[in-house]
Formats: C-alpha cells, sequence, structure tokens
C-alpha cells in the first residue's frame, strides 16, 4: 500500500498515524477495477482470508448476492470512480459465507496529477453492535405489532399529559390517526365531560408514581361512546423523574351494560316487581345511557298481536293504540320485526312503505326512525320486540353502541317476558282446571268472594249458577273418556259464550260447573240460563254420533238464600237436584217465591212465542182526530194479547217481555204488515181511513233489512208511504248501534212519516230533534191529565205546540179524556188528538162502525165518545 501525504503533516508524523491506525483499523485498497491490491492484517481477519487468497479478488466477491443483483454495488463503484467517497454500515460476506457488518469509508486516491488510482477502504467490524441494534429494531416491531394488533387503545403521553404515541387499536376505537392526535391532552380528547378536579387528581397520582385504574364514558372522533376502563401507568426515569405515562383502555361497554342492567333487572325480578314495573326500568335506564333514543318494548302473544309492554317516554295514548295489532309484513319496524323474525331499522318512517299504515301516528311525535328487534323465547320465536325511536335520524341511528344496548336489553327483556310467562303458567296450573281452561274451586271460591264483597258493598243481588250437564255418565260410559272431556270442554267454550264481561265460570268436579252473576235480579238470571239452554242445544257431534246436550240448573241468590259462597253453593247444588228432579234441561231457584215468578215468567215467554207464530196477537186502532174539521186524521195501531188461560195481558207486560226474550223484531214486523193489511182492507171496503201510526221499539232499527222491509209491505198492499207512521220513543236516542241512524234515515227518504212519541218525558236536549228526521211529536198524555188544574202543565203544553209548529211537525195530544181537555188542547192551537174522549183502541170492526156513525152527519158530535175496549 502506498502512503500519501496530502495533508501537509511531516511524513514521520504521518507514518506513526497510518501505523497506529493499521494497528486498529481494517485496511484495504482496491484499484479502479475493484480488484482487492492491498489489505492489512485486520482486513483478512474480519473476512477469514489468508492474504494470498485475498489479494487479486474483486471487490464484488465479498459482497452479498442482494446488493450485486440490486445494483447496490454497481451504483456505488460508479459513485467511487467520480471521485466521490463513501460511508457507510456495509455488509460483507466472510470467507465461510456468514456476514459481517463494516463501518467502513471508501476513498478515492489521486496521483500527484490528480489522476485517479486507486480506493482506499477503511473500517472497522460492527458486526456485534448491529446484530444487537437488529435484534432491538425486530423486538420493537414485535412489541409495535403487539401494540397494534391489540383491541384495547394504547396512548403514551408525556409528563405534560401531551399524546406522543396511540397504537392501531386507538385509532380503531376512535376513529383518529396517531397525526390527528399527537400533542392532544388525552382526558380533554376523549372525557371532555370530566372536571378539572379529575384530570388534577388523576396527574397527581401518576406524579407520584401510582398506577391510575377507572371506568369512564369516553367519546370518539363520530361522537361514538364507550365504557372504558383506562389503567394509566407511570414511567419513572433514571433520575426518579416522571416521564411519560402509558395509558391502555379497555372497550368494556358491553359488560358494563349488562352489569348496569342486569343489576338492576335482577334485583327488581328477585323482589317480585311487576313486569311491567321491570320493563319500564330497562327502558328508563337504557334512556339514561343512551338519552338518544326513546325505548318501547312490546309482547307478542301466541296469536301474533302486538301488546303494549313498557314505554315510559311514549305517550300511553300512542302505544294503547298498538295494542292487539296483528304482526305482518308491512306493520311498522315492530311488527315487521317479529314477522320476519330479524331486526328492522326504518331510518325514515315518513317515506318507508314499513310505516305507511302507522306513520300518522308516531311522526307527530317527532320521530324519525325506528330500529327494532325481536326478543326470543328459548324455542327462537318472538315473544317480544324491543325498539328504539330516534328523533334525530342523522345522529348514530343504530350504532355499535345501540347494537350492544339492544344486545342487552334483549337478552334481560326474553328473561323476564319468560320468567312471567312461566310464572302465569304456574297460576294456570295451580288455579286452572286443565281440561276446560275454567277457573278450578280455589279461584272460583276468591273470585266469587271479591265479586260479594262488591255486591254487598253497593247492595246488589249476585247469582250462583250450579250447572250439571244431564246424561254425562252416560255419554262417558256408552263413548269413552275422550269423548267426554270433550264435551265438558264444549260446554265449557260455551258456557263463557254465554256469561258477561264481569261474570265468573268455574268448573267444580266431573260434569259440575258454576257461574256467578254479578249485579244480577232474578230476570236476568233466567234471561241468562235460557241462553245458556239455547247454547248448550246447538247440535254437537262427537265421534260420530249427534248429541243434544242439557243442563239442569240449580240458582240461589245473594244475599237472599246466602251470604258466603259454601252456603250459595250448597243451595245452588240443592235447587239443583229439585231441577233435575223435575226432568231434564229445567232450572230452578232455591227460593220458592223466587222460582214461581222465574217459572211464569218464562211459561209467559213461551206463550208469548207461540202467540206471535200462531196469530193470538191482533191489532186494535185508535183514531186520531183533527180537531179542527172533527175529520179523522189517522188510526194509531196498538197490540193486544189475550192467553188461553191467563186471559187479555197488558202490553206493558208483553212488550218488556218481547224485548227481554228477543221476540220484538218479530212483533215489529208482524204489526207492520198487519196494520198496513188493514189499512188496504178498510180501503177496499171504502172507508177512508188517512194513515196508520205503528208503534216500534229502539231495537226493530237495528235491522238494516227494515226499510227493504217496509217497502214491500207497503208496495204489497199497493200502499204509499205517507199512509204509515212509525212511532219512535225519545230512548231511541241513547240506542248506540251504529245500524240505528242509517235505518232510520232510509225509512224516511223512502217516505214514511216518522212520529216522536211521548214526547217531553225523556230528554231535555231538544238538539236531537234536528238529527232525527220526525215529522211528527206526541204530547206525552201525563200532560194532558194535567191541564186542568196545573198552570205549569198547561205552560208546557203550549211550549210543546210552539216547539213543533216552529219546526213544522204535526202535534198530537195523546190521552185526551175531558171535554175540557178537548176545549183547552184546541184553544192552545193543537191541530190533532187522540183519547178515550173520542175512542178506545178499537177492534177493527169496532173502528169500522165508529167511522159509520162518526161520518153520518146526523150523528154524535166530534166530542162524543166510543167505548171500545169496553164494548169489545
Ligand atoms: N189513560 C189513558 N190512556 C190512553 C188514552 N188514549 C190512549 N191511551 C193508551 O195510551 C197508550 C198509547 O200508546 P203508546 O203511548 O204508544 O204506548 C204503548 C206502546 O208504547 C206499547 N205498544 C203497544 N202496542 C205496541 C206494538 O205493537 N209495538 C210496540 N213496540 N209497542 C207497542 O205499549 C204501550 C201501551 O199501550 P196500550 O196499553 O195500548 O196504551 C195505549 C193506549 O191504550 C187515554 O185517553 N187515557
Amino acid at each position: 500500500m502506498r502512503e500519501e501525504s496530502n495533508d501537509g503533516l511531516p511524513e514521520a508524523v504521518q507514518r506513526t498515524q497510518f501505523q497506529a491506525l493499521d494497528r486498529v483499523m481494517a485496511m484495504a485498497s482496491f484499484d479502479l477495477d475493484g480488484v482487492l491490491c492491498h489489505a492489512n492484517r485486520n482486513y483478512l481477519q474480519l473476512l477469514g482470508l489468508p492474504q494470498d487468497q485475498a489479494l487479486g479478488r474483486s471487490h464484488q466477491s465479498f459482497c452479498t448476492a442482494a446488493q450485486v443483483h440490486s445494483g447496490a454495488h454497481a451504483a456505488l463503484w460508479s459513485q467511487l470512480r467520480a471521485g466521490q467517497a463513501h460511508s457507510g454500515v456495509v455488509e460483507r460476506v466472510r470467507s465461510d459465507g456468514s456476514s459481517c457488518w463494516l463501518e467502513a469509508t471508501y476513498t478515492p486516491v489521486c496521483d500527484a496529477q490528480g489522476q485517479l488510482t486507486q480506493i482506499l477502504k477503511v473500517a472497522t467490524d460492527v458486526t456485534q453492535r448491529h446484530l444487537q441494534e437488529q435484534a432491538h429494531q425486530q423486538h420493537l416491531e414485535r412489541l409495535s405489532l403487539v401494540a397494534d394488533a391489540s383491541d384495547a387503545a394504547v396512548i403514551i403521553s408525556d409528563s405534560q399529559s401531551r399524546i406522543v404515541y396511540v397504537n392501531g387499536g386507538f385509532s380503531r376505537m376512535f376513529g383518529w390517526t396517531q397525526e390527528e392526535v399527537l400533542g392532544q391532552a388525552p382526558i380533554a380528547l376523549l372525557a371532555p365531560q370530566m372536571q378539572e378536579t379529575f384530570t388534577e387528581q388523576y396527574r397527581s397520582e401518576l406524579r407520584g408514581g401510582k398506577p391510575v385504574w377507572s371506568e369512564e364514558i369516553v367519546v370518539g372522533k363520530q361522537g361514538q361512546r364507550y365504557w372504558a376502563k383506562v389503567t394509566s401507568n407511570p414511567v419513572i426515569n433514571d433520575q426518579g423523574v416522571w416521564s411519560c405515562t402509558v395509558s391502555v383502555l379497555t372497550d368494556i361497554t358491553r359488560s358494563k351494560m349488562h352489569e348496569a342492567l342486569q343489576h338492576r333487572v335482577l334485583e327488581a325480578m328477585a323482589r317480585e316487581q311487576p313486569l311491567s314495573e321491570v320493563l319500564d326500568m330497562v327502558c328508563l335506564e337504557v334512556e339514561r345511557i343512551a338519552p338518544e333514543v326513546t325505548a318501547s318494548i312490546l309482547e307478542v302473544d301466541a296469536q301474533g298481536l302486538l301488546h303494549p309492554l313498557a314505554s315510559p317516554s311514549l305517550p300511553s295514548s300512542y302505544s294503547a293504540l298498538l295494542d292487539g295489532v296483528a304482526i305482518g309484513p308491512e306493520v311498522g319496524s315492530c311488527g315487521t320485526a317479529a314477522w320476519r323474525n330479524a331486526p328492522v331499522l326504518v331510518t325514515d318512517i315518513a317515506t318507508d312503505p314499513l310505516w305507511r299504515d302507522y306513520k300518522h301516528l308516531i311522526l307527530p311525535l317527532g320521530y324519525q326512525a325506528c330500529w327494532s328487534t325481536p326478543i326470543c323465547g328459548t324455542a327462537g320465536k318472538p315473544i317480544g320486540t324491543f325498539a328504539f325511536y330516534y328523533r334525530d335520524a342523522t345522529a348514530g341511528v343504530a350504532s355499535a353502541y345501540h347494537q350492544q344496548l339492544v344486545d342487552a336489553c334483549t337478552h334481560l327483556c326474553a328473561l323476564a317476558l319468560e320468567r312471567e310467562h312461566t310464572r302465569a303458567r304456574i297460576r294456570q296450573l295451580a288455579f286452572y282446571d286443565g281440561l276446560t281452561g275454567l277457573p278450578n274451586r280455589s279461584l272460583l271460591q276468591a273470585n266469587a268472594d271479591q265479586a260479594m264483597a262488591a255486591a254487598a258493598r253497593n247492595d246488589e243481588q249476585l247469582a250462583v249458577l250450579f250447572i250439571d250437564l244431564d246424561r254425562f255418565k252416560q255419554v262417558n260410559d256408552s263413548m269413552g273418556h275422550p269423548a267426554g272431556d270433550e264435551l265438558l270442554r264444549v260446554v265449557a267454550a260455551r258456557l263463557q259464550k254465554v256469561l258477561g264481561p264481569g261474570d265468573i265460570a268455574g268448573r267444580l268436579s266431573g260434569d259440575e260447573f258454576v257461574a256467578v252473576l254479578p249485579q244480577c235480579d232474578a230476570e236476568r238470571v233466567t234471561n241468562t240460563i235460557e241462553r245458556l239452554q239455547e247454547q248448550l242445544a246447538e247440535p254437537l257431534v262427537l265421534a260420530d254420533n249427534a248429541l243434544a246436550i242439557s243442563a239442569s240448573i240449580g240458582i240461589a241468590m245473594f244475599p237472599a238464600d246466602g251470604r258466603d259462597m259454601e252456603t250459595l253453593l250448597h243451595r245452588a247444588d240443592m235447587a239443583m237436584y229439585q231441577a233435575k228432579s223435575s226432568g231434564r234441561g229445567r232450572f230452578s231457584f232455591f227460593s220458592s217465591e223466587m222460582n214461581r215468578l222465574a217459572q211464569e215468567r218464562l211459561a209467559l215467554e213461551n206463550a208469548l212465542r207461540k202467540a206471535l207464530q200462531g196469530g193470538e196477537l191482533r191489532l186494535h186502532y185508535q183514531p186520531q182526530v183533527d180537531l179542527a174539521s172533527g175529520q179523522l186524521y189517522g188510526v194509531e195501531a196498538l197490540a193486544r194479547w189475550t192467553h188461553p188461560q191467563l186471559g187479555e195481558i197488558s202490553p206493558a207486560r208483553f212488550i218488556p217481555l218481547a224485548e227481554e226474550c228477543g221476540l220484538i223484531a218479530d212483533l215489529g214486523r208482524w204489526a207492520v204488515g198487519e196494520a198496513c193489511r188493514q189499512l188496504a182492507a178498510w180501503r177496499t171496503q171504502g172507508l177512508a181511513v188517512p194513515a196508520v201510526s205503528v208503534n216500534l221499539s229502539p231495537s226493530s232499527f237495528h235491522n238494516l233489512d227494515l226499510p227493504r222491509m217496509i217497502a214491500d209491505t207497503l208496495d204489497r198492499h199497493a200502499l204509499a208511504p205517507k199512509d204509515l207512521t212509525l212511532e219512535l220513543t225519545e230512548s231511541i236516542l241513547l240506542d248506540t248501534n251504529p245500524s240505528t241512524m242509517k235505518t232510520i234515515e232510509e225509512v224516511h227518504a223512502h217516505g214514511v212519516r216518522l212520529s216522536m212519541d211521548d214526547f217531553g218525558t225523556g230528554y231535555s236536549s231538544l238538539s236531537y230533534l234536528r238529527r232525527l228526521p220526525v215529522s211528527e211529536l206526541k204530547l206525552d198524555r201525563s200532560f194532558v191529565a194535567d191541564l186542568e188544574n196545573d198552570e205549569a202543565a198547561r205552560a208546557l203544553s203550549s211550549a210543546i205546540l210552539g216547539i213543533g209548529q216552529s219546526l213544522r211537525l204535526t202535534v198530537v195530544a195523546e190521552g185526551v179524556e175531558t171535554p175540557v181537555q178537548n176545549i183547552m188542547l184546541r184553544e192552545q192551537g193543537y191541530p190533532v188528538a187522540q183519547g178515550f174522549l173520542f175512542a178506545r183502541p178499537l177492534a177493527p170492526q169496532d173502528l169500522e162502525r165508529w167511522l159509520v156513525a162518526r161520518m153520518a152527519p146526523a150523528q154524535a158530535s166530534a166530542d162524543q165518545p166510543v167505548h171500545g175496549e169496553e164494548s169489545a
């Protein structure tokens, strides 16, 4: 190796320096082709080559294949040949193939003429250090990999609480990149709601070298919230100074929600709080954790109908509207979620077709979106729905945080609902008869006790019915027990069909049933029993046999026959035996007087039914007289019944009976038909009867067919609609049946006149006169009776006439008995009157005589009475 003296030092000094370098450094020189020309001992040692094998080798042979192939080697040599030095750590290959790392400087060397002649290389072996650094680097990379792969968010902040590092978990959890958060204070960033005092306390702990643990609600870049477990460890440096803090945040939202909800819900369940309270609490807790939602829980029953269970923050009027709605493919979010058995998210209620039929209920409450998830029972079928309503559809609807809430809640709701179902099932087993589903003896007793206490408080009667099936043993023995069971089930169902909402039914044992009817007198009992016998008599086919069912029924009344259930049951049982002994399908009251009355009433009812079918009913006609001219204005048809044994029965008795036993519509139809027939017959005889009035009770107007029936009848007898007047009573206004008004309007539209009977005795509001299309008022006879002696009656009759006239209605005075009444009414201006003064209700032939007598000019005056019914 040639020595150069280009730095101006004396050659001896230079030599000494070189010798020193030669001792400690590896040195070599290459010609411009890269051939090794000289290598000192250190260099040869480093490469593991003896001098004779080393010299003459190319520089490239000491390089790695990668350096050669990548062109790095060629680039280095181009640089050197261009006269540029190169320094750096380089990897070189030893003779045994292993790698060594050199801290090397390649220096191009020129001769005295400035001509580049060789490349001088000075190097130190840094293999050891390099390997250590490499290992360290790898270690760091692995650490960073671990930190980034972790789900936990890691933050390193300096002693000023400024973020210097965040891992990948942090970015995934909160949405910020490292660059976005560097230099920020972690607490201000993630938990801005925290008080300053918390931050102070936190820093003071860390400064003291203590780790800090806490559980906080933290917020991410998009406002998403987590419940996080935060562990912060201070790092204290060699000088004992707090240099930085490593904080690890773990998402514990799910477990925390479970914990918060579960704890409260399970505690409430353990305290036996009612289901609605438990579920209300779930909703309120959810709304506390996530104030942007309104929670609602609905039940889905076995028939697929929705029932509100809890929605404490929604108006109860809204929930009530959902009660009984059937689930289906387009029934809002909840009905659809239950139908699909999958969550349903509707982000725009106003336009989504699923809400088409329901949006008008919820939009006015300010909600835009609704997300509903089915609550599934152990069988996997939906037993309820859990929904979030959102006022603002843009703010994190159905976010991961909400999903976690839903997961926690649906689980708890399922638990609470199933527990309720189990309890209901236990109650069912303990208190209900397994075969028929009716209350068993214990529940019957409890319910009856309550009903009796109420009856005693309100001074009301109550009936206990002991019902025993006839020939049940025969069915059981001949057709087998399954048929017997089926028969009992059918009887239970038919019994329930007959009873009203406040009535109580139960099965005692075998074929013995009991019914308790609160607020019930003997008449209602008889009606109920008749309906029950009718129901039981409906045809029934069991095991291919047609059966006729009947029951013997005994009745005991509270308080007359006993004041406790035991006594009443015992007496009803005794009465039942009495009924059974008199034949099948009978009933008997425990009290003989009541029994007599009830049996009489039943007999009368059956007789009326027969009378109606067998033509025992007749119509009598009472004339209505035009007071100015004395001419006949019309006749009122009044029903008459002569019983073969009991004789004449007053309409005041048989009309209400016909109402109660459902015969009134038939009676009305018959009366209209008969009155029209008679009017037509008179006209054929040449008798001028201008019109006939027929009384119809309110329930006749329930029949939508009535207008057609009336039109047909008029046609059949070639009568005009104005020939018929229908008399209604003011009680029609209490009738809530939707058909009533429609039927009245139609009859009126056909041209049949309507008359308001007994006017002045009923309702004080006269506004109905505007609603009802009547053309006639009938002044009640009580006013007429008092006319002579009572100033007020006179004033009222005059006022009623005034009302009639101002509404252009004909006013007919009823019950005119004396000439003085007649004169007074005439003076007041009454146009028409009716009463015993003119004639009692007359049989048709008597009316004919009356008319003939009246028409004969020489005969009696208009005020001359004719005694019809007495003379008939
Ligand atoms: N004290 C007295 N009474 C007089 C006088 N003039 C007539 N009357 C009686 O007053 C009643 C008038 O009939 P109403 O007010 O429609 O009252 C009727 C009517 O509401 C009802 N009714 C009668 N026939 C029928 C019918 O075919 N169908 C329906 N639904 N109800 C009927 O039975 C009620 C009673 O009918 P009746 O016993 O026939 O009683 C008749 C008649 O006999 C009088 O000057 N003095």
